[in-house]
């Protein structure tokens, strides 16, 4: 058991007709959360950290605790750093293990975007590391980035990206964003555009960023036990289980797996005012995450069953 590459997963995602969830962690918990919850439904996962989350957790720390929960909840895992923002951390993180990588150079211009993903995918294939790379822009707070619209990714672009960067997957904006708040009224994604871009690029892995749904559910209990969140709005499960049906390969969730958490801590403290004991709080923290895990792979990306 240890970290693998999304290569052989992506071919069997892509012709199974389902997806795999790429789900964000920056502590031991989220990380055991997510791998049980996968090994619960012997279903491949992709184990990703932001730049914010790997500096949080140190590089090198990350690597050997990822390859440790691989070992001790025996399965293979992919773990990816999310929107690598240039080369340099990009190295950071192949250097120190990861097994595959994002560049984020979607904020720049079309030229720009291309000549930063090869510079990428040079050094990373070199180092058997595969790439994702982003065309088009989400709506919303991107680490330091925002965009108040979105910028759709435009399928013809997208066919020239990739022939020019040889990268090895594509996330692109179809409607979706990041974070709790995604949608002031309908929700409305561009299957026009993923259609056009599946036709254009057949058998080519495409990547869904900010898919979280945000459960009212877990919102209400948040809100119940001291919390204070208003208007949050995610994607509807139906939408991301059609999405994950076509070319969509991997589907990217932090927020959800935040909130869960988050709920579940809280209702702990509200109902256990004696308790003290890490182990406890966090660990109903992490048990939320499993839940949320299995559910994903049931209900959105139906990846349950694809390790054989
Ligand atoms: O895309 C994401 C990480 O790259 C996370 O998206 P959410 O905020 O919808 O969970
Ligand atoms: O896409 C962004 C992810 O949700 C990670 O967010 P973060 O930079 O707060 O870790
Ligand atoms: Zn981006
Ligand atoms: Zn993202």
């Amino acid at each position: 058991m240890g970290l693998i590459s999304t290569k052989e997963m992506f071919k069997k995602a892509y012709e199974g007709g389902y997806a795999i969830g790429a789900f964000n962690i920056s502590n031991l918990e989220q990380l055991q959360g997510v791998l049980k919850g996968a090994k619960a439904k012997n279903s491949y996962v992709m184990i990703q950290a932001s730049m914010s989350a790997v500096k949080y957790a140190g590089p090198h720390t990350l690597v050997e605790m990822v390859k440790a929960a691989s070992e001790e909840i025996g399965i293979d895992v992919a773990l990816h750093l999310d929107h690598g923002p240039n080369l340099e951390a990009v190295k950071t993180c192949i250097d120190a293990g990861f097994s595959s990588v994002m560049i984020d150079g979607s904020h720049y211009d079309f030229e720009e975007n291309v000549n930063i993903t090869k510079e990428v995918v040079d050094y990373a294939h070199s180092k058997g590391v595969v790439v994702e790379a982003e065309l088009g822009v989400l709506a919303g707070v991107e680490d330091e980035v925002s965009s108040d619209v979105h910028k759709y990714t435009k399928p013809a672009e997208a066919v020239e990206f990739v022939n020019r960067t040889g990268v090895d997957s594509l996330a692109i904006a179809i409607g979706t964003s990041h974070g709790a708040f995604k949608f002031k009224g309908e929700a409305n994604l561009r299957f026009d555009i993923l259609e056009e871009i599946q036709n254009k690029l057949p058998d080519f892995p495409i990547v869904l960023h900010g898919a979280s749904a945000v459960d009212q559910d877990t919102i209400a209990t948040c809100n119940e036990f001291g919390g204070n969140i208003a208007g949050a709005k995610g994607i509807p499960v139906d939408m991301l289980r059609k999405a994950s049906s076509m070319a969509v390969c991997k589907i990217n969730m932090d927020t959800d797996l935040r909130l869960a958490m988050t709920a579940a801590i809280r209702k702990f403290f509200a109902e256990n005012p004696k308790e003290f004991d890490p182990r406890k709080y966090i660990g109903a923290g992490r048990d939320a995450i499993q839940a949320v895990v299995e559910s994903k792979i049931d209900v959105v990306l139906g990846s349950a069953n694809s390790i054989n």
